[in-house]
């Protein structure tokens, strides 16, 4: 099988899911896989900006549920359609808007940071939220993956901190649900904060030395403070006078949104909010917005915020130029399907960059040993890793191609690492947000990409909740001997991962 030369059979449904075999203590590759699988189980005055085409803004009414949508849909012209793919930066020609960050109501300093870094035209999410969160308004804002989020918050909330009084509180506030893209924030903080010489930033993530941080926040008080919620509470419950600091907050963000409100974080985020002044402003963003998130988002918005939606009616969630795909095949020939795939993509694509996302961190080690032992070029991040290997492989994997990162979830939201040509799903995603947001790691900033979910029979109940999506049934590849024996060879390895 080709990987990028599939052609797009088309979509057949199947039967219902068949039942979960149980596993003979045999040590294959794909057997050891499947049985940790089956484990888990599946301020400023409101000035003149630009027009919003493409978009559309719901206002919740103040006294109605903030899940109720109001009167104030607006749906604004399609400026950008018959862009070329050049001219619009991304192949399918709508990545960037017409507007230029230039004709937009921002200070020179943010303005020759943002020249700095490379920006010139604005996304359609940053050009449809900076005038309504220059307004002070709260936002609600959805938009695909890789379409410049991070900007759209950071910059407008930069705005308001830069035309207050000098402080050593914090003003703005970033939640992220993980370390790497926390810190990933923060670094896009430093670039638009390069010439507002009264402002810094910084990051608390768990992981890493409480002491450190501790010392580091008195000598160096930061206005912007981006922070993973586990690490916030603890200095909320441990580090002197920093439930004090925090009650400077004026601008409260957060990233990936769904997934902070999601009852995984909802207390941490319920108890840091408390310490929180109400008079603040918030902004809430992601690729994926249930209608339940919309329905707790009060729990951090004022009622009258405004929902920012630049995912059209009737548009999908993910991008049209990754092509996705699926194959089904038993477990036993998951690795061997998994080797075929990557060895042709690397021999293929002399610029390759792959993420293998597998379910659980052990899995993801396993996964990287077998791939490694297989001579292909393979790095491994997961959450029992230590926090100094997880940045050192997240920044190599960022800088580099010609490498193939297996990854646990800690990599499938927001995390943004350039060109990567490749995301191979094996085993079931946790939901439709989260194979969207892994998808969401190629195809970013209007390139093309690739998707392949690989699952088992029995997973195959996932396809219904994803069958809006263009995703469309790909052949497994026929496993020559050569594959076989190499992941047949393999297997005295594993029999040390095997529980006593
Ligand atoms: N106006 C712009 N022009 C060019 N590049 C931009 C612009 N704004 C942001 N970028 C770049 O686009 C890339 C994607 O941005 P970002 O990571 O914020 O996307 P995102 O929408 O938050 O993605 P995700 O949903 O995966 O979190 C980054 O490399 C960022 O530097």
């Amino acid at each position: 099988m080709s990987t990028s030369a599939n052609p797009k059979p088309k979509r057949r449904r199947r039967g219902p899911p068949k039942q979960c075999p149980e596993y003979p203590m045999v040590a294959t590759v794909g057997a050891m896989v499947a049985h940790e699988v089956g484990a888990e189980g599946p301020r400023r005055d409101a000035r003149q900006g630009p027009a919003f085409p493409r978009v559309v803004t719901t206002t919740a009414r103040g006294g109605r549920g903030a899940g109720e949508q109001g009167a104030g849909g607006v749906e604004g012209s399609a400026s950008n359609a018959d862009k070329s793919a050049h001219e619009a930066g991304g192949v399918d020609g709508t990545y960037l808007t017409e507007t230029r960050f230039d004709q937009c109501a921002i200070s020179p300093l943010s303005l020759k940071a943002i020249k700095d870094a490379g920006y010139e035209r604005m996304t359609q999410v940053q050009e449809a939220t900076l005038p309504i969160i220059l307004q002070g308004k709260d936002v609600l804002a959805k938009a695909k993956t890789g379409t410049g989020k991070t900007v759209a918050f950071l910059l407008p909330a930069i705005e308001v901190l830069s035309a207050l009084p000098r402080s050593t509180s914090i003003n703005l506030l970033v939640m992220c649900p993980t370390r790497e893209l926390a810190n990933q924030v923060a670094a896009e903080a430093r670039k638009l904060l390069k010439y507002h010489r009264s402002l810094g930033v910084q990051v608390v993530i768990g992981g890493t030395r409480l002491p450190q941080e501790q010392r580091s926040m008195q000598a160096n008080p930061c206005q912007i403070l981006v922070a993973t919620p586990g690490r916030l509470k603890d200095h909320l419950e441990n580090t002197p006078g920093f439930s004090t600091r925090i009650k400077g907050v004026k601008v409260l963000v957060l990233d990936e949104a769904d997934r902070l409100l999601d009852m995984g974080f909802r207390r941490d985020i319920e108890k840091i909010i408390s310490f929180i002044p109400k008079e603040r402003q918030t902004l809430l963003f992601s690729a994926t917005v249930s209608e339940e998130v919309r329905q707790i988002s009060h729990l951090a918005m004022k009622r009258d915020y405004n929902f920012i939606n630049t995912v059209q009616e009737g548009d999908e969630e993910t991008h049209a130029q990754v092509n996705q795909t699926y194959m089904i095949a038993p477990l036993d020939l998951h690795f061997p399907i998994l080797y075929d795939v990557l060895k042709k993509h690397v021999a293929e694509d002399a610029e390759y960059k792959v993420i293998v996302f597998c379910t659980t961190a052990m899995v993801t080690k396993l996964v990287a040993e077998v791939l490694s032992q297989l001579k292909l070029n393979i790095r491994e991040i997961h959450s029992r890793k230590s926090q100094s290997a997880r940045t050192k492989v997240s920044d190599e994997f960022r800088k580099s191609k010609g490498l193939i990162l297996v990854s646990s979830d800690v990599s499938a939201r927001g995390v943004d690492y350039p060109d990567v040509t490749l995301v191979m799903q094996v085993g079931l995603p946790a939901d439709r947000e989260q194979y969207i947001h892994r998808l969401g790691r190629t195809g970013r900033k209007g390139k093309e990409g690739q998707g392949i979910l690989l699952l088992a029979p029995w997973e195959m109940h996932f396809l219904s909740i994803v069958n809006d999506l263009s995703i469309s049934e790909a052949a497994t590849p026929s496993i020559d001997s050569s594959i076989q024996a190499a992941v047949s060879s393999i297997k005295l390895v594993l029999i040390l991962y095997l529980p006593i």
